[in-house]
């Protein structure tokens, strides 16, 4: 599998296939038994702030504000306090929230507090980002909104992100998000295909076009009958 510029490239298989164990194995937590991990032609063999992890359970730490949670992410850079904050408070307008430096994560919503937890990513100033059903435990007016400006919000001047790989059993989620997909199944997992969902950004949900794709994923991870 390759992730190149300025792509999302999403993983879908039936639950339990692997895929949060790949995300794993791609950001260095987990050694593979075979195979290897590139990053701009560097072996990945333990974690790297190059690389960096967002979880479906939304990770923010309760006893500090969305500024400090985002200064986290900046730690591993050495940097004065005050830089430090002023990239925080950047990151945080870059996923639009100007304002909330100062709210702790139980003032936010879920969407707020996952948008803290990209940001946090984000400042950490790594080349891929790995997103583990980011809109799992989102409901879905929030996750929508979130998704639709999710694009701009990784791909812009203030990050240096390269690219994106996106786990999600959300057939829409994928086409609506990514350039490429791989569908994984069977034990032990393999890739059973790759799509390209060649549409134009922002993509809209009600495209025909959209459809074909949806149906395209939806013929893969269906068993066969
Ligand atoms: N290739 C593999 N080698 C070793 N263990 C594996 C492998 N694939 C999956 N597993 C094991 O199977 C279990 C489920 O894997 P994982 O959580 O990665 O699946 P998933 O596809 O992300 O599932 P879900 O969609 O339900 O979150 C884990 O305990 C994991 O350790």
């Amino acid at each position: 599998m390759e992730v190149r510029e300025n792509q999302i490239v999403s993983i879908i298989g039936p639950s339990g296939v692997g895929k949060s164990t790949l995300l794993r194995v791609l950001g260095g937590f987990l050694k593979p038994t075979q195979g290897s991990v590139y990053l701009l032609g560097q072996k990945i063999t333990r974690p790297t702030p190059k690389i960096m992890l967002v979880h479906q359970s939304i990770v923010t730490f309760p006893w500090m504000t969305a500024l400090e949670n985002v200064m986290l992410g900046l730690k591993h850079r050495n940097l004065p306090k005050n830089t430090m904050k002023e990239i925080a408070k950047q990151m945080l307008e870059t996923v639009g929230l100007e304002g909330f430096e100062n709210f702790y994560p139980k003032e936010l919503s879920g969407g707020m507090r996952q948008r803290v937890a990209i940001a946090r990513a984000l400042a950490a100033d790594p080349l891929l980002l790995l997103m583990d059903e980011p809109f799992a435990h989102l409901d879905e007016l929030t996750a929508e909104s979130l998704r639709k400006e999710l694009y701009d919000i990784l791909f812009n001047v203030n990050t240096t992100l390269k690219g994106v790989v996106l786990v999600s059993h959300n057939l829409n989620e994928v086409v609506e998000l990514s350039d490429f997909v791989y569908i994984i199944n069977g034990h032990p997992a393999t890739v059973v295909g790759k799509v390209k969902i060649d549409l134009e950004r922002p993509r809209n949900p009600r495209d025909p076009k959209f459809f074909e794709y949806t149906d395209i994923l939806y013929d893969y991870t269906i068993p066969a009958r």
